[in-house]
């Protein structure tokens, strides 16, 4: 049998058909949905008169639109747009008997956030979703990518999806990274290496021991923002600590179906023989805290770097937009805002790493910085560890879940001309309200550019004051 991959072993095992060498249907083990991207959908479906194949293997969360701040009702979101979104979400919901993690759910949170969560992403599951950023649970070996409306109303009828078959990448982070250098900083380290179309029309898989060492919300955050180099999919090869991270979660498989899983993920790797179209390898210990200087995710140096002169036409219209100097120290950029938030980074072991730097320190005069953990689950354990106590000494607001400020589709937009050290992953023009720039970081970094009030080598800071 020929060598293959882990993303040609996961596709062979979900094969309902192969239609020709470049398009195959797939089986979709779990379909997440949003109130953003599922209406129209939705009503595909109701003018077809088709009905839901399996509602069991459907999950509906609330999280683009709704507003960060407390709220009693829905009936209080001033948007009337995000407020119907939210609301025929619940109305698809109940009529197809699809389970729905609705805004006043103790669970609710950003989906990408909450599905791992629950324990409901699983090594060697396919799962898709009307949004790009779905490639996260590639960190669990799952085969998981995000979608658009068609696709998701083939999805409901059917529990299948037309797959284009894409080249394996393989992007290998070789040695140790330093102190203080994160998975954030990694993917944005590979993003700058290849472009932002670097991984375009491929499934990346990332090897090797720098990865190995992650704990598996550090993977998350490698899979997640990888899209942004162009991957259509990521994945890692599932290990110990995929399982012990998913053991135990509410909704983890249990008995035979747990001891099933546990013997499935040790073929779960490609073979050592397996080609890949493309290979990149990256050296951990050659990387810095990266901060993004322009609009651009792959627009990214070492924050101990000068803004760049312009090489191109593109560029030279992203530092007009970022209102930087070309040669100015990065280090002298001053910040209005500092965003800890997204399904990038707004787990509890990003919450905890930056609370780290924040504990008895205060945000500097001027910033407003504000904290959005990624899912109420990821709250009440960051509460029940005092972490909310360290935000709020500093200096930081603690709020409420869901995309929030990473892309401004909600009550919390930037506004124009202000800057923002943010622990998202995309800096487009406009991406955190009209005219409002973004430099893109780990959420470290975030805690440091807050505390000094300006782009700030979180390693010169240390730990706790
Ligand atoms: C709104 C949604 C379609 C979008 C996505 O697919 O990624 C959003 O989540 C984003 O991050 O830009
Ligand atoms: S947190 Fe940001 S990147 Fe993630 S799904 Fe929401 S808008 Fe998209």
């Amino acid at each position: 049998m020929t060598a293959r991959t882990l993303y040609e072993k996961l596709m062979d095992a979900h094969r309902v058909r192969q239609f020709d060498p470049d398009t195959v249907l797939l089986y979709v083990d779990l379909h997440v949905m949003n109130e953003y991207t599922s209406p129209q959908a939705f009503a595909g479906l109701h003018s077809a008169k088709r009905r839901v194949r399996r509602p069991e293997r459907q999950l509906a969360v609330v999280d683009h639109v709704n507003p960060t701040h407390p709220i009693r009702s829905i009936a209080e979101i001033e948007d009337a747009g995000g407020r119907l979104q939210i609301e025929t979400l619940a109305e698809n919901c109940t009529r197809h008997g699809i389970e729905l993690i609705d805004l006043f759910d103790p669970r609710q949170g950003i989906e990408h956030v909450v599905v791992p969560d629950l324990g409901l992403a699983h090594p060697g599951m396919t799962i898709l979703c009307g949004d790009s950023h779905t490639t996260t649970y590639g960190a669990f070996g799952a085969l998981a990518y995000g979608i658009g409306t068609s696709e998701i109303e083939h999805i409901l009828a059917t529990q299948c999806i037309d797959h284009t078959v894409l080249k394996p990448m393989r992007v290998s982070i070789v040695g140790t990274a330093g102190p203080g250098i994160t998975a954030k900083d990694i993917v944005m380290a590979v993003i700058a290496r290849i472009g932002a179309d670097g991984a375009a029309g491929h499934a990346v898989e990332f090897a090797g021991e720098a990865v190995e060492a992650l704990e598996v919300e550090g993977r998350m955050t490698l899979c997640n923002m990888i899209v942004e180099g162009g991957a259509r999919v990521a994945i890692i090869a599932p290990d110990a600590k995929v399982l012990d991270y998913i053991k135990g979660r509410s909704r983890a498989p249990q008995g035979a179906d747990w001891q099933a899983l546990v013997s499935r993920v040790q073929g779960m790797r490609s073979d050592p023989q397996a080609v890949f179209a493309k290979e990149v390898t990256v050296d951990a210990g050659d990387i810095a805290p990266l901060v993004t200087w322009g609009t651009s995710p792959d627009q990214a140096l070492p924050v101990m770097s000068d803004v760049p002169q312009p090489k191109t036409e593109a560029e030279a219209r992203a530092l007009s937009y970022m209102g930087l100097t070309a040669g100015q120290p990065l280090t002298s950029v001053r910040i209005d805002r500092a965003f800890i938030g997204s399904c990038t980074n707004a787990r509890l072991s990003d919450l905890r790493a930056a609370a780290d730097v924040l504990r008895g320190r205060r945000v500097a005069e001027g910033v407003q910085a504000i904290c959005v953990p990624g899912s109420k689950t990821v709250r009440a354990a960051a509460e029940a560890e005092g972490l909310d106590k360290v935000f709020l000494a500093a200096g930081f607001e603690w709020r409420g879940s869901g995309c929030s400020m990473c892309l401004a589709m909600n009550d919390d937009v930037a506004k124009p001309g202000e800057r923002l050290a943010s622990s998202t992953n995309r800096n487009f023009e406009g991406r955190q309200g009209q005219g409002a720039r973004t430099h893109l970081m780990s959420p470290t970094m975030v805690a440091a550019a807050a505390i000094t009030g300006h782009l700030t080598d979180v390693r010169i800071l240390g730990g706790p004051a």
